[in-house]
């Protein structure tokens, strides 16, 4: 059959459909469940994607089926569709934050095919990265059919341990959000310097792209491209001082740390 079945419309699944439909495959071979109508209309006149208010009548039509939904509404959805997914045995490629592929296997009846998937939000400009885990019922055919599915995301990379899965999240996941952090603080700062909000705004944001094609881009890593930076006793040299002086290193590491236990956390909340 070789459809897809997303069921949960919203920002993640967009992204990902987004991504798939010109070129990677037919939009026909694609079938969203979503209740939101605004949404779902979207989707459609957007992609020519087939919609359904019902999670059943998607599933029913794919042999992939990709869970885009909060992980709060995931028990009810997955047990909702075990009858089917008993019956038609379809790969399940979850994106939920925090749930294990464990729980998933339980709540859809036992014995399923199940990729753990941590996409993040730059999937939607084809610049994102997924952390994938794959259970053991996963067959090479499976990983290379959810491998090419999120790489219309951008990279993938493959994750062994399971336990893994909350750092990636931490990592990758939510990274973005600290990025743009960085890019309000740097605008801010900007501001404070006395630039005006859009000259601001400009360089701190175009600096944050053009440091990221770097980063992917050239073959030494992020410290030796920041030594490359920073002359000796120069301006960077201050501020990178400031930084550390200031505990930067340790400050992102207990921010993602915080971020990989409430990983641990949703997925014990949802159980
Ligand atoms: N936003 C992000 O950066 C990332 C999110 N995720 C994960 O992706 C999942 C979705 O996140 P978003 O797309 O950001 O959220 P979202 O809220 O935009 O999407 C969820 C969609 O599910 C729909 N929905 C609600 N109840 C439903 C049900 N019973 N059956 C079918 N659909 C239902 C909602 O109407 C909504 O459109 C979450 O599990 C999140 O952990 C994963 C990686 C990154
Ligand atoms: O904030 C969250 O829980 C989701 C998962 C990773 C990014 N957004």
């Amino acid at each position: 059959m070789d459809n897809i079945a997303f069921i949960g419309g919203g920002n993640m699944a967009r992204s990902l459909i987004g991504g798939l439909v010109p070129g990677r495959v037919a939009a026909a071979s694609l079938h969203v469940a979503e209740p939101v109508d605004a949404l779902r209309d979207a989707l459609a006149r957007d992609f020519g994607v087939h919609v359904s208010p019902d999670n059943a009548t998607a599933a029913r039509a794919a042999d992939t089926w990709v869970l885009g939904v909060k992980p709060q509404v995931l028990r009810e959805v997955c047990e909702a569709l075990s009858p089917i997914a008993q019956g038609s045995r379809p790969l399940i490629v979850s994106i939920a934050a925090g749930i294990t592929t464990a729980q998933l296997d339980r709540w859809l009846g036992g014995r399923m095919a199940i990729v753990r998937a941590m996409p993040n939000t730059p999937a939607l400009v084809g610049a994102g990265v997924t952390g994938l885990f794959a259970n053991a019922r996963v067959h090479a055919q499976q990983r290379e059919r959810t491998q090419h599915l999120l790489n219309a995301a951008g990279r993938t990379v493959w994750i062994d341990d399971e336990a893994r899965m909350d750092a990636v999240t931490a990592v990758s996941g939510s990274g973005p959000a600290y990025v743009f952090l960085l890019a309000e603080a740097m605008q801010a700062a900007g501001e404070a310097e006395g630039l005006s909000p859009d000259a601001a705004r400009v360089l701190a944001y175009q600096t944050i792209l053009g440091a990221g094609r770097m980063l992917c881009e050239s073959d030494v890593d992020a410290a030796e491209l920041r030594r490359r930076v920073t002359s000796p006793n120069g301006t960077t040299h201050a501020a990178v001082q400031s930084f550390e002086a200031d505990g930067f290193r340790a400050l992102v590491q207990r921010a993602v740390h915080a971020a990989a236990v409430r990983g641990k956390e949703l997925s014990d909340a949802n159980d």
